[in-house]
């Protein structure tokens, strides 16, 4: 189980984030959150350990700017969270590693992805929000079972010290990582190591008993 953790934007934060060693670390260029990273010096980015896929996360974003901030960051993956359709994905695709976000609802038409297929690496299932993400809410679960498709995801939207335990018991084939944010956070871009360390545990005792 990979561990994605999104909107950070501290300096020091993101250094002791970075030392509890997970997989995705997500960077919010997107004005309109309170994540928003701003003007963050590139070289934090810089210093982190090449195991973890610095992820520019983008909200209907022209390709020009998303170009010119995975140069000056080193983004190794861009996660887009607005209206981006396939071949938008398939320009950013041959660069990076290209995550694509959708936002859940109950009568979610999971057939709008086929066309996604071969031109992105991974799905994102978030909660569906007018802000684009960040949340703080889960959906519900169950229409997972209705996605097909051979795109390995990430589950987000919500997720908690609260509910991490039972996040461990959704069986499906592509159920790739997951996704930590608003629900780990002291205030908003600032990551609770503690909360954050404690859910690490959990899931990566889970990936052991899994072996
Ligand atoms: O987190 C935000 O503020 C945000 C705003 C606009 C677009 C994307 C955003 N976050 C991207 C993420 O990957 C979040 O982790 C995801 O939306 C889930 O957030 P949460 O429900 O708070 O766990």
């Amino acid at each position: 189980m990979k561990i994605k953790v999104c909107g950070l934007k501290d300096p020091e934060n993101i250094k002791a984030v970075a030392a509890l060693k997970p997989d995705y670390m997500g960077f919010i260029n997107y004005g309109l959150t309170p994540r928003f990273i701003g003007n963050l010096p590139v070289n934090v980015l810089q210093g982190l350990p090449q195991s973890i896929q610095k992820t520019g996360v983008f909200v209907n974003d022209s390709l020009e700017n998303i170009g010119g901030l995975i140069k000056e960051y080193g983004f190794d993956v861009v996660q887009l969270h607005g209206y981006e359709n396939p071949e938008f994905c398939e320009v950013l695709k041959k660069r990076v590693t290209v995550i694509k976000a959708f936002g859940m609802e109950e009568d979610f038409n999971f057939a709008q992805l086929e066309p996604y297929v071969g031109h992105v690496d991974y799905f994102l299932f978030d909660t569906k929000t007018p802000k684009h993400g960040g949340s703080g809410k889960t959906f519900n679960w169950q229409i997972l079972h209705k996605y097909t498709l051979d795109v390995p995801f990430f589950l987000s939207g919500g997720l908690s010290p609260d509910n991490i335990e039972q996040v461990l018991t959704i069986k499906h084939p592509q159920f790739y990582g997951v996704d930590l944010n608003s629900k780990f956070e002291t205030s908003p871009g600032i990551k609770d190591l503690e909360k954050l360390s404690k859910a690490f545990e959990l899931l990566r005792q889970s990936a052991t008993n899994e072996i």
